[in-house]
């Protein structure tokens, strides 16, 4: 599979997913603010890799510094941080990454340690992060395989595969992990627009790997739902709160109550750095509000008369009771959420995001 984002000497290496399905082009950033610049234009996507673009982000920016006094280089550290942070709002992975970068510096700097160490330390953290993202998206998919039919049709929404995550994908990836294990799985894909990376991206990834895919206008999950021709739901997530309810891509709410009416099973597929236990319900997460003119163009022609107002919220949130189960690098969470979270957060005694 080809790499959503590479760390080179040169500086972080992105495949452009603007330009897929039809061309395979990259950006090299070579220095933090360029790394914001692919965030926000979404041209690297999906929570886990803009957590690891932005864990790189710090990276290339403190080692390009030139700062020579710790005092001055923490506060680069927090300029940098700042850029990051601020190029989108909803998924916490972003905000989970550049604070383990922080802690790590800081730890660093409180040891006083040699700028120089500080630099390659930084760099080892993110390429480290880089890996385990990967790792995470195989032991989801190990949980989860069993969770989907041995034979029929998983409809998914929006991208949440390799080209999500630094490799293999987190809903994608459950997919691909039970398709090794010899379940026949045909997915169905929603286009999912406005930017369409479902249509775009996820076909694009699967038929890479020979696995079967239709893609669907986004209006037409419902009819083949009561047609019975669905037989599970998995997606991705951008921030799940402490009690379950789960930001993802616009349109995965209507996916999820439909697949409630029809009785089908709707799987979130997340890793742990997604999980946000500072807040308490979904209606806290902020949703990101982009351009109206990623609705009102389709490659670069209009579609709207002008006049016409735009709505583009990027997420919505699907409430915890509509969630079958959440499965996770460390297992698979059922409700009541609020229990199951908190207990695995307290197993993997991990730094769950305080975003
Ligand atoms: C593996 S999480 C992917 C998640 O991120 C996507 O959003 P975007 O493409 O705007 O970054 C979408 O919500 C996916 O489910």
């Amino acid at each position: 599979m080809i790499p959503t984002l590479e760390w080179l000497p040169a500086g972080v290496n992105f495949l452009d997913q603007t330009k897929l399905p039809l061309e395979e082009t990259y950006v090299l950033a070579t220095d933090y603010k360029q790394v914001a610049t692919v965030i926000r234009d979404m041209i690297v996507r999906g929570a886990p890799a803009i957590g690891v673009s932005a864990a790189m982000g710090v990276a290339i920016g403190v080692d390009r510094s030139t700062a020579a006094s710790l005092p001055a280089l923490t506060e680069e550290v927090a300029v940098i941080a700042k850029t990051l942070a601020e190029t989108r709002p909803t998924a916490v992975n972003l905000f989970w990454a550049i604070q383990r970068m922080r802690d790590k510096y800081n730890a660093l700097a409180a040891a006083n340690t040699p700028i120089p160490e500080i630099k390659a330390a930084l760099i080892a953290e993110a390429r480290q992060m880089y890996d385990e993202d990967i790792a995470a998206c195989k032991q989801m998919g190990a949980h989860g395989a069993a969770l989907l039919p041995q034979e029929g049709t998983v409809l998914t929404h929006c991208n949440a595969g390799a080209l999500a995550t630094c490799g293999y994908g987190t809903a994608l990836g459950v997919i691909r992990a039970a398709v090794e294990r010899g379940h026949k799985i045909d997915v169905f894909a929603d286009e999912t627009r406005p930017y369409l990376q479902g249509a775009r991206l996820t076909a694009w990834e699967l038929l890479h790997d020979n696995i079967p895919t239709t893609v669907l206008c986004d209006n037409m999950a419902g009819a083949l739902m009561r047609q019975g021709r669905i037989q599970a739901v998995i997606v991705g997530a951008d921030r799940i709160a402490a009690n379950g309810d789960t930001a993802n891509k616009i349109g995965t709410y209507s996916v999820a109550v439909l697949a409630k009416e029809h009785g089908i099973p709707f799987y979130v597929a997340a890793p742990l750095s997604t999980i946000d236990l500072a807040t308490a319900h979904g209606d806290l997460i902020p949703i990101e509000q982009r351009a109206a003119t990623e609705v009102t163009h389709s490659n670069g022609k209009q579609m709207t008369p002008n006049g016409a107002a735009i709505q583009n919220p990027a997420f919505d949130v699907t409430p915890a009771k509509y969630i079958t189960a959440i499965i996770t690098e460390r297992g698979v969470l059922r409700a009541p959420y609020n229990e199951s979270i908190q207990q695995m957060a307290t197993e993997a005694n991990s730094q769950l995001t305080t975003a």
